[in-house]
């Protein structure tokens, strides 16, 4: 697979949208999902798009794969309508990676990674040295090499996930789109998948798109974020100025839940004052998480945190107990109710 050094944004998306309507025909009835999308997809970048269940994002994808075109508004495809591409040239374009599952238990990994070349040999094609090369690449670099000939009834959900994108890197078209590839993922994989596309988008100049619930993990990856929300335009930007300018935050609509805008954490909205806690900054912020999560438990007056030994010392009503971790604490307290 040949690697383009691009670093730089270029000036044209490779994907384009203006004022989209997606939505579905049922029994010959218009129902419309989402109005309002417009968006640019960029080469070089990793590109996220979260935002909460049932908002449409599943949709948009199979828009721009035209297996659900937009009720109204176009998509681009440089300056190719891609309603009116045939299905090989969008394949050679974009590749694309699913939830579904794959039915042939029987085909083992390097077989499926080499289904990707499909689009380049006709469904009958043999592979050519070339297409070969492809292949054993995208198995070292997704570290699939050493299960190549297991067949995929006898991999784990992650391995198989892994292998549904080895495929489609294999397709090595320009565009990339996957829906939810962290979904069974352990928590290093989770980041070390999300890495490896980082540095493809950036490396090999591809522009890619991975719908994802996992914040943690797009704040850290991605380039660009997507996000879709219940009747509200989608809004796209970095996703530290959509941190800065608000808009990840709505992501959590209601009372209960909020972000931490100092560092992108999900955390219970803290209704009451919490005790002062004085001690080492560490410390604190986690005697404090323990306290912020039972809220509704009676609060002592004061908090010294202590290390070595690690202690908390919390005062109320003019006595003072002392506990060797927060879990006896939180107990204790809760008792106080
Ligand atoms: N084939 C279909 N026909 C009619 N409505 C559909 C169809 N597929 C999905 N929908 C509806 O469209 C809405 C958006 O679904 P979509 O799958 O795009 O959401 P999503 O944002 O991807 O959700 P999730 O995060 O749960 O995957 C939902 O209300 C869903 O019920």
């Amino acid at each position: 697979m040949e690697i383009h050094q691009n670093s730089h944004r270029q000036a044209k998306p490779c994907i384009h949208a203006k004022n989209l309507v997606l939505g579905y025909v049922v029994e010959q009835q218009l129902h419309t999902i989402a109005n309002d999308i417009s968006f640019d997809l960029y080469n070089g970048e990793l590109t996220c798009m979260m935002g909460p269940n049932g908002v449409g994002k599943s949709t948009l994808l199979k828009a721009i794969m035209n297996q659900n075109p937009p009720l109204k508004g176009d998509i681009w495809l440089d300056k190719k309508e891609i309603r009116l591409m045939n299905e090989q040239d969008r394949a050679k374009n974009i590749a694309v990676v699913l939830t579904e599952k794959i039915r042939s238990g029987l085909m083992t990994v390097r077989e499926l990674v080499a289904l990707g070349r499909t689009p380049h040999t006709g469904w009958l094609g043999h592979l050519s040295k070339a297409d070969n090369k492809i292949v054993n690449q995208v198995l070292e670099m997704t570290h699939l090499d050493v299960i190549a000939q297991k067949k995929l009834s006898e991999l784990s959900d992650g391995q198989r996930q892994t292998a549904m994108i080895g495929r489609a890197l294999a397709q090595d078209s320009s565009i990339m789109i996957l829906d939810e590839p962290t979904a069974h993922l352990d928590l290093t994989n989770r980041f070390e998948i999300m890495y490896l596309l980082k540095k493809l988008a950036k490396e090999a100049g591809k522009a890619i798109l991975v719908v994802t619930h996992d914040l943690e993990v797009a704040m850290e990856t991605a380039d660009q974020l997507w996000i879709m929300i219940n009747q509200e335009p989608l809004v796209s930007g970095s996703p530290e100025d959509l941190m800065l300018e608000g808009h990840i935050q709505k992501l959590l609509p209601g009372n209960k839940w909020e972000i931490d805008a100092s560092n992108g954490k999900i955390r219970l909205k803290n209704p009451g004052v919490l005790p002062e806690i004085t001690g080492p900054e560490h410390l604190i912020y986690w005697v404090r998480n323990s306290l912020r999560k039972n809220i509704e438990m009676p609060m002592p007056e004061k908090i010294v945190a202590t290390e070595n030994p690690f202690e908390i010392t919390i005062y109320c009503n003019q006595n003072h107990y002392t506990f060797s971790r927060t879990s006896e604490m939180v107990r204790f307290l809760k008792k106080g109710k």
